[in-house]
C-alpha cells in the first residue's frame, strides 16, 4: 500500500458490523467515582493474564494508565517473539494488545466485562522493536453492553495509525469465571487475598 493510501485508510472510521453500533437508547459512559485517577497505572487484573500479567513469561506485559473520562492508554513493545512475517508483528498479537487495552477500561467503569465482539482494522505493518501506543475509550453503554474503540499508533501517541478496533464488551458476574474457569486456577485465585481484592475492585456493588 502506498503512503497516500495508508493515510486514507488511517483516516477512515473503522468499518464495523451493525452489532457494534450503539442502539438509540444507549447512554454516555460514566466514570466510576472511585476509578483510578488520570495518570495512574491500572495494574494487572490477573497476574497470569497473557495481556497484562507480570507472572506470565510469554505475555505482552501491557501496562495501562487511566486517562480523563472513560479512557485508557497503554504501550506495547513488539518483540521478536511477536513476529508473524519476518520482522513484523503478528496480527493476532496486535489484536490481543487491543483487546487487553479495551478490557482495562473495566477499571474505570468498575464493572466486570468480557469481550463479546472485537473487530480490527490493520492499517499498516508494525515492525519488531516498535512501540505501539494504544488509546482506548468507552463510547456508549446500553444495559450490559459496553461499546468501545481503540487505536494503536507507531512510535508515539501522535505516530502513524497502525491498528484500530471496535468492540462490544458484555458485563458479567464473577460467577462467569467461577463457573467456566478451570478449577485449579479458580481455587488458586480464591485463596489469594490480593487477587480477590483486585477482582472486587471491578465490582460496583462488592
Ligand atoms: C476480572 C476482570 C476480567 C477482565 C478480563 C479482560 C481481558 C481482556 C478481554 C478478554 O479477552 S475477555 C475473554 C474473551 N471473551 C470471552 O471469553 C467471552 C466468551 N463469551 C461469553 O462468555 C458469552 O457469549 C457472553 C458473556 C459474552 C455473552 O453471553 P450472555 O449469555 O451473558 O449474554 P447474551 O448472549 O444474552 O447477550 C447479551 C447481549 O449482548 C449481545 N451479544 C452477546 N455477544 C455478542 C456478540 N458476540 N456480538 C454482538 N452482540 C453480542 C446479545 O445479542 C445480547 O444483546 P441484547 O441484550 O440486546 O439482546
Amino acid at each position: 500500500m502506498s503512503n497516500d493510501n495508508r493515510q486514507e485508510a488511517a483516516a477512515r472510521p473503522p468499518s464495523g458490523s451493525a452489532s457494534l453500533i450503539p442502539p438509540p437508547d444507549a447512554t454516555a459512559p460514566v466514570r466510576h467515582p472511585d476509578a483510578p485517577a488520570p495518570g495512574e497505572l491500572l495494574g494487572s487484573h490477573y497476574e497470569h493474564c497473557f495481556g497484562c500479567g507480570g507472572l506470565q513469561p510469554h505475555g505482552l506485559h501491557l501496562e495501562a494508565r487511566a486517562r480523563e473520562g472513560v479512557r485508557v492508554t497503554a504501550e506495547f513493545t513488539v518483540r521478536p517473539a511477536h513476529q508473524g512475517a519476518p520482522g513484523l508483528a503478528h496480527g493476532g498479537v496486535l489484536a490481543t494488545a487491543l483487546d487487553e487495552t479495551l478490557g482495562s477500561l473495566n477499571w474505570l467503569l468498575r464493572v466486570i466485562a468480557v469481550t463479546g465482539r472485537l473487530e480490527t482494522d490493520f492499517v499498516r505493518p508494525v515492525p519488531v522493536d516498535s512501540v505501539l501506543h494504544l488509546d482506548a475509550e468507552v463510547n456508549a453503554v446500553a444495559g450490559r453492553k459496553i461499546y468501545c474503540s481503540a487505536v494503536g499508533r507507531i512510535g508515539s501517541p501522535e505516530g502513524p495509525v497502525a491498528v484500530r478496533a471496535s468492540a462490544l464488551f458484555i458485563e458479567v458476574k464473577v460467577d462467569h469465571f467461577i463457573d467456566n474457569g478451570r478449577s485449579e486456577e479458580i481455587q488458586a485465585v480464591m485463596a489469594d487475598p490480593d487477587q480477590v481484592r483486585r477482582t472486587r475492585a471491578f465490582e460496583v456493588n462488592p
